[in-house]
């Protein structure tokens, strides 16, 4: 038996199930890597107080990370919720101790219910540690532009400006992930030569709660088996569609995607892929 490729998710635990560590170990194995995590923080909502977010130790951080390198060792990288500026630093710093190929960095800031998942003055050590380490980066439109100084980000033809110009942050290739604007969804990818969009068809759901963990998650999946960043983003972006076509609540609050449902309904829509050289 081959062993399947191994993926490693540096990020929050949500308790829902929805998004960060739970939503990215689902992706995992629904794509038939080996998954494995390291727990940054633990968000859960104190309903009489603002504190949801329970930090972890630095100690405990790197303690995960060498045991998990040194029990399984590791193909592809994703982080997501990271906190902190020493969070951060510590990340990068054991990161680049790793014998890794890809690093999938989600900058994650602020969760789909207002959750605050990094500090404002964590933004400068992410810009400085860990994005130049990156082999593709996936802010949405809100991250994106708090990456660019607040820049306004509100129609496809912006967040290819802004894509190319994240490019100058370090990371190899960028993608935006366009779910919080109306019409189609569509994110776009720029590589330094290439500017490519994806579009699926926007589906009529409220229920994308961790629907930006799972895609990058899926795309560091796909990294590990050796698909190359577009067809790593097409297979991800159908992935998160499907997902999302199918996702659900079991409350009045904001609901997971549908993990499995490429597995069990195959894919529910098709991608339109266009390419620019620029
Ligand atoms: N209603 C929707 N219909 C189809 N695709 C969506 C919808 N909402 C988000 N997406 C897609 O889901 C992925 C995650 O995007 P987004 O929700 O913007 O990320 P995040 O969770 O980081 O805010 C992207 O591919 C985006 O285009
Ligand atoms: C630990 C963690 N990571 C990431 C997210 C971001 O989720 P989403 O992809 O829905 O923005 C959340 C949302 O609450 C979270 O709790």
């Amino acid at each position: 038996m081959k062993h399947p490729s191994r993926a490693m998710t540096i990020a929050g635990s949500s308790a829902g199930g929805s998004a960060g560590i739970q939503a990215d170990l689902k992706t995992f194995q629904e794509l038939d890597v080996y998954g494995m995590s390291i727990i940054t923080a633990i968000v859960g909502r104190h309903p009489k107080t603002d504190k949801n977010v329970h930090a972890i130790s630095l100690e405990a951080i790197e303690a995960q990370f060498s045991t998990a390198i040194k029990q399984v060792g590791v193909d592809g990288i994703k982080t997501g919720m990271l906190f902190s500026k020493e969070v951060i630093e510590l990340v990068a710093s054991l990161i680049e101790s790793a014998p890794i190929n890809h690093l999938v960095v989600d900058p994650v800031m602020i969760g789909k219910m207002n959750s605050k998942l990094l500090k404002d003055d964590a933004i400068e050590a992410l810009k400085k540690y860990l994005i130049p380490l990156a082999t593709i980066i996936t802010p949405n439109i809100p991250e994106a532009s708090v990456l660019l100084d607040h820049r306004s980000i509100s129609t496809v033809d912006e967040m290819k400006k802004a894509a190319i110009d994240l490019q100058q942050l370090g990371s190899k290739n960028i993608l935006i992930k366009g779910g919080r604007l109306e019409g189609p969804a569509v994110d776009v990818l720029f590589d330094g030569t290439h500017l490519t969009t994806f579009e699926a068809p926007r589906i009529d759901t409220v229920n994308t709660s961790g629907a930006g963990c799972s895609y990058s998650a899926a795309i560091a999946a796909q990294l590990t088996k050796e698909k190359n960043v577009d067809e790593a983003v097409l297979e991800a972006k159908q992935y998160i569609t499907t997902a999302i076509e199918y996702s659900f609540s079991y409350t009045d609050v904001v609901g997971p995607t549908n993990h499995a449902a490429k597995r069990n309904y195959g894919n529910a829509h098709d991608i339109i892929v266009k390419n620019e050289k620029i």
